[in-house]
């Protein structure tokens, strides 16, 4: 919208504050438009923004997102998390923030801090409770991601990792096209369903040609306390004979750690082997994408 002397066109309109103000078509593209702009400049002082994504719900892909931005913060980067997963919103939970509600101020909301000064970004933060339902539909699940996007106080950050809904319908693939995004790390299990599901994700990144900066196997295998022996729960080499094929690397793999109960991840003293193996995939990350 055309700007004279700092004034927009709504500033010198006659239909200012009416009702014909709420429906005006230029009203609503200048809000658009300063979104927009504030979206930019948000973006502007991320350095890297990586999207976890997976072909089915349940392989751990929320899960391995709390580990890596462990694993990053630890090592001194700054790190933003991204909850784009609307109606399953779990990273508060994984980040021991659960429950704590986002504040605001006049520049915008502000992240929840969890551990290494990671920053949280979530609907599971704004709702009143934690087992409250979110039942948004499609326009209000995408306006809510842009909002995230531009009135959040985000600051500057090394890696913002963003947490998509599981699949490759509408909605991660709407997702995929507000951000725009420097990588996907794919997380998969070994088993023949996750794996077919994933062949689709690779197609959706190669259709929007967006970088796939590797494949997270979880799940991988159980390792018996007593002798060591690794059992492989879905098979051995699914997941790296898909990565071959498709000429995807692998960022590594984690076994089932029998002794997860989401949290703990973060909270127990000695690292859990889901952190320990998180610590390798951050590396390989950032090589990735710096490579
Ligand atoms: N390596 C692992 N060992 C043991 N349990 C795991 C492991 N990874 C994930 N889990 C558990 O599996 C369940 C699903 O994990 P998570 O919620 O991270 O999956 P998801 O792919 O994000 O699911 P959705 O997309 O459907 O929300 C959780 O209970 C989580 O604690």
């Amino acid at each position: 919208m055309a700007e004279t002397s700092g004034k927009t066109a709504c500033d010198t309109c006659a239909s200012k504050g009416s009702d014909a103000c709420d429906t005006c078509k230029d009203k609503v593209n200048l809000e658009q438009q300063e979104q927009k702009i504030r979206i930019a400049k948000n973006l502007s002082a991320i350095k890297y923004r990586i999207a976890i994504v997976s072909g089915k719900g349940g392989v751990g892909k929320s899960t391995v997102t709390a580990g890596i931005a462990l694993s990053l913060a630890k090592k001194g980067y700054r790190v933003g998390v991204l909850d784009a997963d609307i109606s399953g919103p779990n990273m508060p939970h994984l980040l021991n923030v659960e429950g704590i509600r986002m504040g605001a101020d006049v520049n915008g909301l502000i992240p929840i801090e969890a551990v290494h000064g990671i920053k949280v970004v979530s609907v599971e933060s704004l709702i009143s409770s934690s087992d409250s339902p979110v039942i948004w539909r499609g326009p209000m699940r995408s306006s809510i991601i842009n909002q995230f996007l531009a009135d959040v106080q985000w600051g500057e950050l090394d890696f913002m990792l963003i947490d998509l809904p599981p699949g490759t319908g509408d909605e991660p693939l709407s997702i995929m096209q507000t951000i725009p995004l420097n990588g996907l790390v794919i997380v998969s299990t070994s088993s023949n369903l996750s794996v077919l599901d994933v062949s689709k994700i690779i197609n959706m990144a190669k259709m929007l040609e967006t970088k796939i900066l590797g494949i997270v196997e979880n799940m991988a295998y159980i390792e018996c306390p007593d002798c060591g022996k690794r059992i492989y729960p879905f098979g051995e080499d699914t997941v790296k004979d898909l990565a071959g094929k498709y000429g995807i690397g692998s960022l590594g793999s984690i076994p089932m750690d029998v002794k997860n109960r989401g949290t703990d991840i973060l909270t127990n003293e000695e690292p859990s082997l889901i952190i320990k193996n998180t610590n390798e995939i951050a590396e390989n990350i950032v090589r990735s994408i710096e490579g």
